[in-house]
């Protein structure tokens, strides 16, 4: 059935619906993920029966043990010291835990596959809770009943909970948190997986309720309901810029960001761009989403610490303490908030590379209840369930050559071949993780994918933040201050009650390039544009 748009409308809806006005479901939360298509427009999936079960080998047989595969070769102990810079199988398919795992007790751990829709194909599909677009739903939520948990009823503001992030009981579960059945909720309910992504969400909360006030002040003529979509519009306009042009090009490249027409328009051109196409569907593909979305698992790191004003470490925190538990932010009323933002400026993140931490691939998410699982496996298995294609299948598809031969992965070819039978038998995730890149991106089929998945979202997005001429567009000089003077150390500054930084926060702070210097002399986007004559 066609739902009706309002093709006038000022703000994206919620839940990404409506954003493309000849196909509403375009992006939108709860639809089902996307398939890549081969050249004769066939769908690119690989289930054992063709419809649902999950993937086998070429030959017939089971895929190789995903923890044998995990310890093999993606044990942070093979790398270099330093890595900074079927039927039955309808619901539950468990991870096999060898018998001399000696991290983790033999036997099964829990692993329920994704919930299945079957297409009209007869195929098994899986389903995006979350929408497309670079739209923030991180923070507003992806459902129209999400966001009305998380507003003040009838204003501008989002619900805070002793300064911090609103925590009403029953909505979501976390371990312990500081007063009982008090747990954080965002716009992503995995935002108490760690430390810091919580005070990443909480920066951003506190960011909208900060440009809200701003805006109720310029325009006290606004109802409450303009000046939220407004204070929203912004926040939007912050993410897409910074995901396009200070955050992907650490990941994918330069040369993969212009292949693929990433960067936004440079403001000495024309400080609008009008990439939408309405026949680009910008839904995330299963790809990029069980593989190539998830190099940021090698990024992390074993510590969550607390940094000092300094930038000096002042207490460890081990990852493997602190999954899903709100204690570090919500201690004494959010006074370690500052020390999780600085730590999070102040070191460096893991390499991108096939080596995972212990804390990720032995111990994760061990509290309340050991044992702990394996991301690694987790991710691996998660290819297979989805029947997502081997990794040579996506080397094609992204004109690479495809690797024929074991010894073409150097020296981890040797466990390769003892765990599979052919080399078209690779997971994705294995197989792209240990290409290697001499800018320290993604290798070049993660870069392949990504380019494409980032390409449908901008130019997918009708709301995308330069276009031009459209009844939500912004002024010129109103984008022209977004684009020169988003930083995100400025905005975590700022709500963190942070004092000094470095300008590019994805940075590591030097003494010459990226110095600290005081908050108070980073640009910031100049919100007296959004005052209505
Ligand atoms: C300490 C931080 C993190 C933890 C504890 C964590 C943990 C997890 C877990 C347990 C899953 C589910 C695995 C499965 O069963 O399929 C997952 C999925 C995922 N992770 Fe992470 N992860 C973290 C950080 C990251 C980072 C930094 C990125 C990317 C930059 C990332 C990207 C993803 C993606 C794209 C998925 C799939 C999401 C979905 O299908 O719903 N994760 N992560
Ligand atoms: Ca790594």
């Amino acid at each position: 059935m066609r739902k009706t748009c309002d093709a006038d409308a000022k703000y994206r809806t919620i839940d990404g619906s409506c954003n493309n006005l000849e196909n509403p479901g375009f992006g939108k939360a709860n639809t089902l993920f996307e398939r890549f298509e081969d050249e004769d427009g066939n769908k690119i999936y690989d289930y054992a029966d063709g419809t649902g079960l999950p993937r086998v080998a070429k030959n017939g047989d089971e895929l190789p043990n995903v923890r044998l595969i995990s310890k093999a070769i993606m044990d942070e102990d093979l790398g270099p010291p330093i890595q900074s810079d079927r039927t039955s199988r309808d619901v539950c398919f468990p991870l096999q835990i060898p018998d001399n795992d000696k991290d983790l007790p033999p036997g099964c751990i829990n692993f329920v596959r994704a919930k299945g829709r079957i297409d009209d194909d007869g195929v098994r599909q899986q389903v995006n809770l979350a929408t497309a677009f670079v739209d923030a739903s991180v923070v507003y939520g992806s459902t129209p009943e999400l966001i009305e948990i998380l507003r003040i009823p009838g204003s501008y503001l989002l619900k805070t909970d002793d300064n911090l992030l609103p925590s009403p009981a029953g909505v979501n579960s976390c371990f312990e948190p500081v007063t009982p059945n008090k747990c954080p909720v965002a716009g992503d309910n995995r935002v108490s997986d760690v430390p810091m992504l919580s005070v990443q969400h909480l920066v951003w909360h506190r960011e909208h309720n900060r440009i809200a006030s701003e805006l109720r002040i310029l325009n006290p003529h606004w109802n409450d309901e303009t000046v939220f979509q407004e204070a929203r519009k912004i926040v939007i306009a912050m993410f897409q810029h910074i995901t396009y042009n200070d955050f992907l090009p650490l990941i994918i490249g330069q040369t993969t960001m212009k292949r693929f027409e990433l960067f936004s328009e440079d403001v000495d051109d024309d400080v609008f761009d009008d990439p939408y196409d309405e026949n680009v569907n910008p839904q995330i593909l299963d790809s990029v989403n069980v593989a190539a979305h998830r190099f940021g698992h090698s990024q992390l790191t074993n510590e969550q610490n607390f940094a000092d004003e300094d930038c000096k470490t002042v207490t460890i925190n081990k990852l493997e303490d602190n999954f899903e538990s709100p204690r570090l932010v919500q201690q004494n009323s959010g006074v370690n908030v500052p020390f999780i933002g600085r730590h999070l400026a102040c070191s460096a993140s893991n390499r991108i590379d096939n080596f995972i931490v212990d804390g990720m691939r032995n111990t994760l998410f061990r509290l309340p209840e050991a044992p702990g699982s394996d991301i690694v496996a987790r991710n691996i298995q998660r290819g297979r369930e989805q029947g997502v294609s081997g990794y040579n299948t996506w080397r094609e598809l992204c004109d690479l050559e495809p690797i024929k031969s074991f010894n073409k992965f150097g020296k981890f070819g040797k466990a390769l071949r003892e765990l599979y039978d052919d080399p078209d038998d690779i997971d994705l995730f294995v197989g792209a993780m240990l290409e290697k890149d001499p800018g320290f991106n993604v290798g070049p089929t993660f870069q392949c994918l990504l380019g494409m998945q980032y390409e449908r979202i901008k130019r997918g997005d009708r709301f995308w933040y330069e276009r031009p001429g459209e009844v939500f567009s912004f002024t010129e000089e109103q984008l022209r201050s977004i684009k020169e003077n988003t930083r995100v150390s400025k905005i975590f500054c700022r709500n963190l009650g942070i004092n000094t930084m470095q300008e590019n926060m994805f940075l590591l702070p030097q003494r010459k390039r990226n110095k600290r210097i005081p908050c108070d002399d980073i640009p910031d986007v100049d919100l007296s544009l959004w005052k209505a004559p």
